[in-house]
């Protein structure tokens, strides 16, 4: 016998003898090759029998379920259908002929809360739109959906980039003004996702201008650009006519792209367009990621504030704006917006083109900032003041807005102080509302 064969033989008889794997419980059994082919067949058919059985109710199961929803079907869930219409149309309603029917985007957000409530208080139609992203605290943006509720304004959940629902919105409303409040904002926030900038300040802006030039009647718009358009222009005031086209953040540069873009529109479609450059906005119901809302929550919690400063340790400035009086530059904005003059796509003339400064005209310090937060708290903050580092910031803004006063009838009145005190109380009210006011601890 060759190696092979002996190799193969013996292999044969220890397969046939079917070894316990447990050592030493060797029971070599006599070798009975009808039963073992018998029991062979035996299970096999058990197994094909258990097989068909198990495909036969996969099948059942694949026959009966429902085909599984597209992406698309998920994205439409949360818009569309009879009542999901009603709503819309509910709120829309205006309680006069003469009043407007505004699709506020952003609604959700912190201007865009305020100003959907005060259309709705005077009497105008309002819907909502907002996309409720998580770039900050979506508790903070639910809790503006419920006021807004409560005050008969339904906020949609959608994405102006999502081409099909302004489309439907478009078609179930016939908006007089579209007040265009969504974007990304905050200035440092550009250089850890730039994309979220293109994706909402640009082709979301298109998105809507793209519906909007196709409505019949076409709308007018008015929107938010920002004073940061302003970039390294040094001239103060900052003033309309001075260059924007040095934008020192992306943050910036997609709002400078937004009011060309909003330019082009104009040109070629007759869409009634407004930009308002607002400058530093604050107040109650604001955003987290800004410095005077972050500053309010670390010097109660006792942490460490960073204070910028310039290089040459000059000063870093804003020119701080009231939300009140910034409700009342919007309004002001859609209450003077003459009418677009395309329909279904087509120019029938020249239509309006409008840019607006809206700030408060009075720069005031960051370091003053914290000492007035520090009064109104009755806290110590604990500061490191450093030099402002390169990420999109400017060291000083202040708006020259002679020409909002002139055409809008725009005229601030709120000072830093009695804003902040306004805010604190909001703040220390909607975060504690049931602990002792800290303020009134010291
Ligand atoms: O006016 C505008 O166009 C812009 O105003 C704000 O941007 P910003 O003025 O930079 O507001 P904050 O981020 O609240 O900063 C306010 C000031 O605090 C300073 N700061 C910020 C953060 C910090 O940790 N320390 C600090 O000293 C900033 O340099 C700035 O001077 C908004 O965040 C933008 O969305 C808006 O468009």
């Amino acid at each position: 016998m060759s190696l092979l064969k002996t190799v193969a033989v013996s292999h044969n008889n220890v397969d046939n003898n079917m070894l316990p794997s447990t050592p030493g419980k060797l029971k070599p059994e006599k070798y009975q090759p009808y039963n073992h082919y018998m029991i062979h067949r035996l299970r096999l058919s058990k197994l094909t029998l258990w097989s068909s059985i198990f495909l036969a109710f996969i099948l059942f199961f694949f026959i009966l379920s429902p085909p599984s929803p597209s992406p698309a079907a998920n994205r439409r869930e949360s818009w569309g259908g009879h009542h999901w219409e009603k709503r819309v149309t509910k709120s829309a309603c205006r309680n006069s002929d003469s009043g407007f029917t505004v699709l506020v985007t952003g609604a959700a957000g912190f201007v865009g809360c305020h100003v959907s409530l005060s259309l709705k208080r005077r009497g105008d139609g309002v819907v909502g739109l907002d996309n409720f992203n998580r770039y900050y605290d979506q508790n903070l943006k639910r809790s503006r959906q419920k006021v807004l509720s409560g005050a008969g304004v339904f906020v949609v959940e959608g994405d102006i980039n999502d081409a099909a629902l302004i489309r439907k919105l478009f078609d179930v409303v016939h908006f007089t003004h579209v007040m265009h409040l969504a974007a990304q904002a905050g200035v440092r926030y550009a250089m850890q996702n730039p994309h979220s900038y293109v994706h909402s300040n640009v082709a979301g802006f298109v998105n809507l201008l793209e519906a909007s030039k196709d409505a019949n009647p076409q709308p007018a718009i008015v929107w938010a650009s920002s004073s940061s358009v302003y970039g390294l222009n040094s001239k103060v005031p900052f003033s309309e006519k001075d260059r924007t086209d040095q934008p020192a953040s992306l943050y910036a540069a997609t709002k400078k792209a937004g009011e060309a873009i909003a330019h082009s529109y104009n040109h070629i479609y007759g869409l009634s367009i407004t930009g308002l450059r607002f400058f530093t906005v604050y107040g109650p119901w604001g955003r987290p990621d800004m410095a005077y809302f972050f500053f309010t929550k670390d010097i109660l919690k006792g942490k460490q504030i960073t204070v910028f400063e310039a290089a040459d340790g000059g000063t870093v400035a804003r020119d701080f704006t009231y939300i009140d009086d910034i409700v009342k530059g919007c309004l002001g904005a859609l209450d003077t917006a003459k009418r677009s003059t395309g329909s279904g796509g087509k120019k029938k003339g020249p239509a309006q083109f409008r840019i607006y400064n809206l700030g408060n005209t009075s720069p005031v310090a960051v370091s003053e900032l914290v000492r007035i937060l520090e009064k109104l708290l009755k806290v110590k903050a604990k500061k490191k003041v450093m030099v402002m580092p390169r990420n999109g910031d400017v060291q000083f803004t202040h708006a020259n807005i002679s020409r909002a006063h002139r055409e809008l009838g725009y005229m601030p009145t709120t000072d830093l102080e009695t804003g902040l005190s306004n805010f604190v109380k909001w703040y220390l009210d909607f975060y504690s509302p049931s602990t002792k006011n800290p303020a009134s601890s010291w």
